[in-house]
C-alpha cells in the first residue's frame, strides 16, 4: 500500500498495566521510515509488551499508538505490517516451499513465492521439511512468510532466541539485507551484540520506560569514562584523586586502577611523576552501558525525555 507519512510508529505517552504490573510506563517514542531499531532492555523491561501494542495484539491502558497514522489493527490487515514471532506457527509435515505457497494463498496481493524464499536465503531448502529445519532456517521461513505481504515495517520480537552462533548471523544477514531496501524493522532484544551490530538506532527500555535513545555508539558513551591500569609503586593516591577526571582508585599490589571521565591528566601526573610502567586505558562498551542502565540506582547522566523521536542519547 502506498504509504505517505514519514513516521512509522508513533507511540504517545502509552501505559500498560496488567493488574497491579505496570508493564509500560508512559512511553512516548516516534519511529521514522527506513529505520532499523532495536528495542533493547532486560528480562521484564515491557520490550514484548510494547511490540504487542504496536501490532495491536493489545491495546494500551492509556495513550495512544499509531501505525503509518493508522490504529495498529488496521495497519497490520492492510498488510503494511509483519511480524516473525519466535515460535509457532509453522507445520512440520509441510516443506519450506508449501509452508509459503500456502501462506501466499491467503494474501491478495502477495509477493512470489519465489522472491521471498530468496530474500530470506533459504532457496536451497526449499524442498526441505519444516520439522527437519535448523532453528535459525525456521525463523529465516518465518522472515520469508513475514515478507509476502512486502510490509512497510517488519516487526521481530526477540527472533534469535535458542539459536546458535551461525544461525543468528545468516538470519540478520537475511534482515539487514532486506532492510537496505528502505523498509522499517523494529526488533526487540536482550542481546546487546544484536543491537550492536544489526540497528541503526537502539531504544534502551527499563521498567517500562526509555531511558536512552540513540545510536550505539552514543548509548556506549553513556556509559562514558575510561579506566586507566599501571604498575607502580611510589604513587601518590590523594594526589591522583585530587586530579581532574579522575573518579576513582583501586590500589591491587604493584597495580593501580583509576577510574574516571577522562583518565589522560592521571597517566602523564604517573609517567612524569612515578615510577609507573606498562599503562593501559580502557573505554568502557556497550555492556558497561547495559550495566549502567539497568542498575538499581538511576544513573545521573541518564535523561528521560518525554518526546523520542531520533534524539540520540541524552548523557
Ligand atoms: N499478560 C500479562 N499478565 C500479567 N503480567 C504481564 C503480562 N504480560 C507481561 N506482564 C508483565 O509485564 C512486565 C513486562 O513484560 P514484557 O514481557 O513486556 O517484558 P520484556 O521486556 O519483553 O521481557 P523479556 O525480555 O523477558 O521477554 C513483566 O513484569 C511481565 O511479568
Amino acid at each position: 500500500m502506498p504509504i505517505t507519512d514519514e513516521s512509522s510508529v508513533v507511540l504517545d505517552a502509552v501505559t500498560k498495566t496488567f493488574g497491579s504490573v505496570t508493564a509500560v510506563d508512559g512511553l512516548s517514542l516516534r519511529i521514522n521510515r527506513g529505520e532499523v531499531v532495536a528495542l533493547l532492555g532486560p528480562n521484564g523491561a515491557g520490550k514484548t509488551s510494547t511490540v504487542d501494542m504496536i501490532l495491536g495484539l493489545s491495546t494500551p491502558t492509556t495513550g495512544n499508538v499509531s501505525v503509518y497514522g493508522m490504529a495498529p489493527r488496521k495497519a497490520v490487515s492492510l498488510g503494511a505490517v509483519s511480524a516473525v514471532m519466535q515460535t509457532g506457527g509453522l507445520l512440520k509435515d509441510y516443506t519450506v516451499a508449501e509452508t509459503v505457497q500456502l501462506t501466499a494463498s491467503l494474501f491478495t496481493p502477495s509477493r512470489p513465492v519465489s522472491e521471498v524464499l530468496e530474500r530470506a536465503g533459504i532457496t536451497d531448502i526449499a524442498d526441505r521439511r519444516v520439522g527437519k529445519c535448523s532453528g535459525g532456517e525456521q525463523q529465516r521461513l518465518r522472515f520469508a512468510l513475514a515478507l509476502l505481504p512486502d510490509p512497510d515495517l517488519l516487526i521481530l520480537d526477540e527472533p534469535t532466541t535458542g539459536m546458535d552462533v551461525e544461525g543468528r548471523r545468516e538470519f540478520w544477514t537475511a534482515i539487514r539485507e532486506d532492510a537496505k531496501r528502505g523498509r522499517t524493522v523494529i526488533f526487540a532484544t536482550h542481546y546487546l551484540e544484536e543491537a550492536d551490530a544489526y540497528a541503526d538506532r537502539i531504544v534502551f527500555v527499563r521498567r517500562g520506560s526509555i531511558v536512552a535513545d540513540g545510536t550505539a555508539a552514543e548509548i556506549k558513551s553513556l556509559a562514558s569514562g575510561r579506566t586507566l591500569r599501571a604498575t607502580v609503586s611510589d604513587a601518590d593516591q590523594p594526589t591522583i584523586a585530587a586530579l581532574p577526571g579522575v573518579d576513582s582508585i583501586d590500589a591491587r599490589g604493584d597495580s593501580l586502577i583509576i577510574h574516571g571521565k577522562d583518565v589522560d591528566d592521571a597517566a602523564r601526573y604517573l609517567l612524569n611523576n612515578t615510577d609507573a610502567h606498562d599503562l593501559e586505558i580502557t573505554s568502557h562498551n556497550l555492556e558497561d552501558a547495559f550495566v549502567a542502565l539497568t542498575a538499581d540506582q538511576a544513573t545521573p547522566q541518564v535523561q528521560n525525555p518525554t518526546e523520542h523521536s531520533r534524539v540520540g542519547a541524552t548523557a
